[in-house]
């Protein structure tokens, strides 16, 4: 049997519903098998964020090294890289290790409100992050701050997807979970045609680790050997149920449920 192998690089979160515990889960569940490089861990529940505590270059590069040396990702994903020095170091050995098929979700801002990347490697991201990316998946305020645009409207939405794919990815994903249309629209581009998911808003306080999820997902299915589109559409089904069939964990933001994708496939 072959297995597809995916990687995460991202931060911890103890409350489990987004970073590291939200991409394992969703591995697992899509049948990949997980590895993960941890960059920070933070403090966390579905309130607040209480700490940030990013590792060192060298215990990030260590990681990555010993991944490097014997297990040999299908697909990556990055999830709170967290500084410019971090940002640098992974693009480094993403290169020297050759692993394709990269998801980069430049996850900024907790929905609590807390940073989770410093202001300033901004630039890292642009420089060193972006050209690597099979497919990048900004939420709204994330494609604001990378391309410098404010993106009201569809139309501005689809401009900072062009500069994005500018900058190097070949995929683009603009998330419209942060948008105030009735429905969300994630858009879709891959440097000639756009593409429109939209599906039904659900109105809840349980999308902690939506984004992560759904890059989580992406990477699974791109290591599984889809194309970017289908593996796309997959992650959108799956973080769709996710969000449906939440789970009423905590009392702030709480998670999404990583079971219900699977669980409606059984009952089909
Ligand atoms: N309220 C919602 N109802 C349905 N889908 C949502 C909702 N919020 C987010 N999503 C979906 O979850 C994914 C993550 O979106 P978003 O919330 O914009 O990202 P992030 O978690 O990075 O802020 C996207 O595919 C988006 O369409
Ligand atoms: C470690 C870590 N990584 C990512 C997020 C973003 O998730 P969200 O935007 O849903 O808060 C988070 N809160 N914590």
């Amino acid at each position: 049997m072959t297995v597809a192998k995916v990687l995460t690089i991202a931060g911890s979160d103890s409350g489990g519903g987004a970073g590291i515990q939200a991409d394992l889960k969703t591995f697992q569940e899509l049948k990949a098998y997980g590895m993960s490089v941890l960059t920070a861990v933070t403090a966390q529940n579905t309130l607040d964020v209480h700490g940030v505590y990013p590792l060192t270059v060298s215990q990030v590069e260590e990681q990555l090294d010993a991944i490097g040396a014997d297990l040999k990702p299908d697909a990556l994903k990055t999830g709170m890289l967290f500084s410019a020095e971090i940002i640098e170091a992974v693009a480094s050995k993403v290169k020297q290790y050759e692993i394709n098929n990269v998801v980069i979700d430049p996850v900024m801002i907790a929905k609590g409100g807390a940073k989770l990347l410093q202001d300033e490697a901004i630039e890292a991201v642009k420089e060193h992050l972006i050209p690597l990316a099979t497919v990048i998946t900004p939420n709204i305020p994330e494609a604001e701050a990378i391309t410098g645009l404010t993106l009201n409207t569809i139309a501005d939405r689809k401009e900072a997807a062009k500069h994005l794919h500018e900058l190097g990815a070949q995929c683009v994903v603009i998330k419209g979970g942060h948008g105030e249309e009735k429905e969300v629209i994630d858009i879709i581009y891959d440097g000639e045609t756009f593409t429109q998911l939209l599906n039904e808003r659900q109105y809840t306080e349980n999308t902690h680790g939506t984004g992560c999820t759904f890059a989580a997902a992406i990477a699974a299915d791109l290591a599984k050997g889809m194309s970017f589109l289908d593996a796309i559409r997959v992650a959108r089904a799956y973080i769709q149920a996710a969000i449906e069939d939440d789970l009423h964990i905590g009392s702030g933001h709480g998670p999404t449920n990583h079971w219900a994708y699977q669980n409606r496939r059984v009952k089909v």
